[in-house]
């Protein structure tokens, strides 16, 4: 059981950790607005300057919508110049005062900064979502600066805050058995037994099925141990089915992801599900902003501003909208018909006038948004947007959280206060969340963190931990406080040849990650563009022996041991980003190879640690392949796969390591994105500062794949 001291030592080491890394998150930002003049800002993609106001408008929530544009008057081009400004970011629209101005107009400085949310972009406009109640007093000129996002730790703070405020007891809060289990103040309950289940979907495998019956029977907790390509979102899917489809019918589940891609992932397999008597179509609702979800016909139809827009009490909000923009229009001078700013007690009248609208508006169009809620048996939004207004008050029945290992703890207690039953699926040995700052090695923290740890008994279950970082998710506190009974682990893969699948399953999964009769064979031989029967699809430009071995071998290991292949510093001494350009050509040579074999460029992709050998990669390669074939660093391939992958590991005498290079969950994911046919590039000789699991796998490569002479031709 944890003490109450437990419980505020975790609480307040969350504090200091998100506080650490907001202001990590700040500096990143600030240090360039404020050391950068504006045109300086535009060329960084930070800025958009000599932007005029086109139209003001009202969007959902109220809120007030300013759209602005390039005027023609002032460019010689109304299109944007390349920009970072996305849909949800935060944004200063200000006076645009040039540096040659030395005094502005009173009337264009201070009162004309208005604060807003980046709501839609396209290449000749930008709408800003203003949230401020204040009259707004635009600029004739303006500029538009975007600014640190301190939203999503806002809403973390405030989820611990009231994590807090519910272990003390305070008004207004419940400390329900889930929150009781998650701080280790209870144990989990016993198993809900369920005799027979039948499943929605017959090709389940056993193990899939396990996990469906242990989250369905466990009444607080329970989590997904998705391995790559194990089918996390396969198993979830049916999850829902299953609760949605139980005898209490009424059950309402939220689904959270830690990004937008993967809840749309997840709503665009729900809507593709067959409909039949037995399985009706599933009521879905996505929260979020439409400009950020998928462009998907079904998933954008499923918006709650297009359901919302679409209900017959929606009418009755446009009246007032149209009152609403209609006197906004006065007001900025950008109504029809409109002639200059009213100015005055008259100007004063009317904000009282857009005021008492705004909130009519709102009443309106809160009783709809409820009734499209209440209605969805299934809500999908990301684990930050499910703390927005719309969700205040609602509460689920589960709280489903996929790619959990990759969101920080606190971004998930946001949806776990809205429901009784929270089911996490992840891979702890995948990629990690993004975390900018350090974690905290005081000897307090660490003392805190490790010496009682093994002071006590290491496997005293529920013993609560202050987290020494914020990589230290909520899964990995559980599976530590409770054990591996508090997750099943799914083991069959649907992705990989077998022998690229034995290293990691054998080092990380505990040997127990099999390969599905499907795919344990599979090559890029048995491709349909490679397969040579005669016809004329393979225009293959190398012998038949060197195509057969090229398709048919599925680890292949250049090693470059003895090459002498020496890397390149990019930047300033050693915190300079590397590349290795000799390296680069025997990549080069075997996507030439692969691509000569019949591979499409589509199928492939270059993975490798360093920014600078991605850019060098990408020189050598884009002019022949274009931008089908993928090439980039691990960060951005988590949860996709491809027929052949390639890794330069560019290793050399860098002391940092970086990457995939030290952390052996990045190079389980490298290693892991490919289907047929897996290639590395690397030195093996030079392991002297390589992380452990990177050397294990250079000697594994050694012994067990086609290891081929790295010599340039
Ligand atoms: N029981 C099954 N029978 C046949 N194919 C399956 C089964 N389960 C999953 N798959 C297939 O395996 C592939 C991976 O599934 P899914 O995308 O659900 O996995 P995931 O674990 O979410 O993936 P990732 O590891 O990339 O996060 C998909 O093509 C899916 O159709």
């Amino acid at each position: 059981m944890a003490t109450d001291s437990q419980l505020s030592a975790f609480i307040d080491r969350q504090k200091v950790l998100l506080a650490r890394e907001r202001e990590a998150s700040i500096s990143q930002t600030s240090d360039l607005l404020s050391n950068f003049d504006p045109k300086l800002l535009e060329k960084k993609g930070l800025a958009l300057l000599g932007l005029g106001v086109q139209e003001v408008k009202i969007g959902l929530g109220g809120k007030t919508l300013v759209q602005l544009e390039r005027p023609s008057a002032y460019h010689s081009s109304i299109i944007f110049p390349p920009h970072t400004l996305r849909p949800g970011d935060l944004a200063r629209i200000e006076a645009n005062v040039t540096t040659k101005t030395k005094k502005p107009a009173v009337a264009d400085t201070k009162d004309s900064t208005v604060q807003g949310v980046v709501y839609k972009v396209s290449d000749t406009r930008i709408v800003i979502a203003v949230d401020s109640e204040d009259e707004l007093n635009l600029p004739e000129r303006c500029r538009l600066v975007k600014l640190a996002n301190s939203v999503t730790y806002d809403r973390m703070d405030r989820a611990i805050e009231q994590l807090e405020k519910t272990i003390k007891g305070e008004k207004d809060t419940e400390l329900t058995p889930l929150v009781q289990v998650l701080m280790g103040l209870t144990l989990p309950s016993p198993k809900d037994r369920l005799d027979d289940i039948t499943f929605f979907d017959e090709t389940l495998n056993p193990s899939q099925k396990e996990a469906i019956k242990f989250c369905l029977e466990s009444p607080e907790v329970a989590c997904i141990h998705g391995p790559p390509g194990t089918g996390k979102t396969h198993t979830l899917i049916e999850i829902i089915r299953q609760i949605i489809t139980s005898s209490d019918r009424s059950k309402r589940i939220l689904v959270c992801g830690a990004s937008n891609l993967s809840v749309d992932n997840i709503l665009e397999r729900l809507l593709a599900l067959p409909v039949s008597p037995n399985s009706p179509r599933i009521k879905v609702t996505r929260i979020g902003h439409p400009a950020r979800v998928m462009a998907h016909q079904g998933i954008l139809e499923s918006t709650l501003d297009i359901k919302a827009a679409r209900t017959d009490q929606a009418a009755l909000v446009k009246d007032v909208k149209s009152e609403l923009e209609a006197t906004l229009g006065v007001l900025s001078g950008k109504g029809k018909g409109v002639k200059g700013k009213i100015k005055g007690a008259e100007r004063k009248k009317m904000w009282d006038e857009v005021k008492a609208l705004r909130k009519e508006y709102r009443k309106r169009e809160g009783g709809i948004v409820t009734s499209v809620l209440e209605e969805s048996q299934v809500v999908v939004a990301t684990c930050h947007s499910s703390g927005g207004r719309q969700l205040r008050n609602l509460k689920f029945d589960v709280v489903i959280i996929d790619e959990a290992t990759q969101a920080l703890e606190a971004v998930c207690w946001i949806p776990v206060f809205k429901a009784k039953k929270l089911i996490l699926a992840g891979d702890p040995l995948q990629l990690p969340p993004t975390v900018l700052s350090e974690g905290d090695n005081s000897p307090n923290a660490a003392q805190l963190a490790t010496k009682k740890n093994t002071q006590s008994s290491k496997t005293q279950v529920g013993q609560l931990r202050p987290s020494r970082t914020l990589e230290t998710t909520l899964f990995d506190r559980l599976e530590s406080m409770y054990g591996s009974g508090i997750k099943r682990m799914l083991n069959v893969q649907y992705r990989m040849h077998d022998q690229i699948c034995t290293f990691p399953s054998r080092t990380l999964y505990s040997n127990k990650l099999t390969s599905h009769s499907s795919v344990a064979k599979h090559l890029l031989l048995d491709l349909p563009e490679t397969q040579d029967n005669g016809s004329t699809s393979v225009k293959s430009t190398i012998d038949e022996e060197t195509r057969k071995e090229v398709l048919g071998t599925p680890v292949t290991f250049f090693d470059t041991a003895g090459c002498e292949y020496f890397e390149r510093v990019d930047g300033d001494g050693d915190e300079g980003s590397r590349c290795n350009e000799n390296e680069a050509t025997v990549v080069k040579q075997w996507v030439d190879a692969l691509v000569a074999a019949g591979v499409g460029p589509e199928r492939i992709a270059v993975i490798t640690p360093y920014q600078a050998q991605v850019t060098l990669l990408t020189s050598l390669l884009r002019p022949l392949y274009g931008t089908t074939l993928e090439i980039g660093t691990v960060d951005g391939m988590q949860g996709r796969e491809k027929d052949s992958v390639v890794i330069s590991l560019v290793r050399s005498n860098d002391k940092r390591e970086v990457g995939f290079l030290k952390d052996k969950r990045r190079l389980n994911v490298a290693m892991t994105r490919a289907k047929r046919h897996l290639c590395i590039v690397g030195d093996s000789s030079t392991v002297s500062h390589g992380g452990t699991y990177l050397k294990k796998w250079l000697k594994w490569l050694d012994e067990n794949s086609d290891v081929r002479y790295a010599g340039i031709e």
